[in-house]
């Protein structure tokens, strides 16, 4: 792996990749080093055939956010030539699984990144929130657009207006992530599905993580017929036939690429 300054990356033997965002005395906040060093690590973790990703913060926050130190002078000009933030969605077209392990603060940016994941997990005590609006501007990672489709109009109002930050369990209730763990276990419960998915057919799961997606994008009618040429794509291939066969045979199945 290469070594980087803002965050580490590994990729272990049951070839999960665990990103760990890795400015701890700015809560992880997120600056231009890091988001370069970020599209560059996403490229080596899937050229590196990881089948899934675990995205994670060092000490006590996941990110609190952009870096406010170094937006404060920005002009308009130096923001949009540079397209500024624009790396940060590379997360969201990766192919493989993405798991989101959230420990503290995800705060802005942060907030934004984590929508991003396929899965979202995260300790007793983390807090999520959009307080852009506090600092003179909006979210500028998808935090509008993200929130909105999962939590509805009125709530992603609530949230991006007030810039209020809320706990774990209303994050849950809410719909932005599917499970709260015990602080200090994220990770572990992370790797723990990571595992799981690596253990399947990465086909499915890669079919499954593209169905799903679409249905954020296309109408019911366009989401359902990807879905069932999926399906039948599926057939095409041994992973198909290993699975049902391991169902009747009552033994675990061998997928090879497993
Ligand atoms: C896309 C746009 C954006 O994301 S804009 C940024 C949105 N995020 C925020 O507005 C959150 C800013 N941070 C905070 O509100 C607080 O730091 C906190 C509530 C997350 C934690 O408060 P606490 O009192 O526990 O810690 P400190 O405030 O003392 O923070 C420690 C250390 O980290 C620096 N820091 C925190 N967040 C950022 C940030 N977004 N950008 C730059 N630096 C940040 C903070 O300045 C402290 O540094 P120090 O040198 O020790 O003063």
């Amino acid at each position: 792996m290469a070594h980087y300054d803002t965050l580490s990356l590994t990729v272990d033997d049951d070839r999960i990749a665990q990103l760990t965002l890795d400015r701890p005395e700015a809560l992880n906040a997120l600056n231009s080093a890091m988001m370069a060093e970020f599209a560059a690590a996403l490229v080596e973790a899937t050229q590196s055939g990881a089948r899934a990703l675990i995205l994670t913060g060092k000490g006590r926050a996941f990110a609190a956010g952009a870096d406010i130190a170094e937006m404060r002078d920005r002009t308009f000009g130096s923001m949009s030539d540079a397209n500024h933030l624009a790396l940060w969605e590379r997360l969201a077209d990766l192919p493989i699984p993405t798991i989101g392990a959230i420990n503290g603060f995800a705060l802005g940016g942060g907030c934004e990144i984590a929508m991003m994941c396929d899965i979202l997990i995260a300790g007793e005590s983390a807090s999520f929130g959009l307080p852009e609006i506090t600092l003179g501007i909006i979210p500028g990672i998808g935090g509008t657009q993200r929130l909105t489709r999962i939590v509805g109009k009125a709530q992603a109002m609530d949230l991006i207006l007030t810039g209020r930050r809320i706990d774990a369990d209303e994050a849950r209730r809410l719909g932005l992530i599917s499970r709260v763990v015990v602080d200090g276990e994220v990770v572990e419960q992370a790797q723990v599905i990571a595992r799981q998915i690596a253990g399947s057919s990465a086909r499915a799961v890669r079919a499954a993580k593209e169905c799903v997606l679409r249905a954020d994008q296309s109408s019911l009618s366009e989401g359902l017929l990807f879905e069932r040429r999926w399906f039948h794509s599926l057939f095409a291939f041994d992973d198909q036939t290993e699975g049902m066969t391991a169902f009747l045979e009552k033994r675990p199945a061998r997928f090879a690429d497993a």
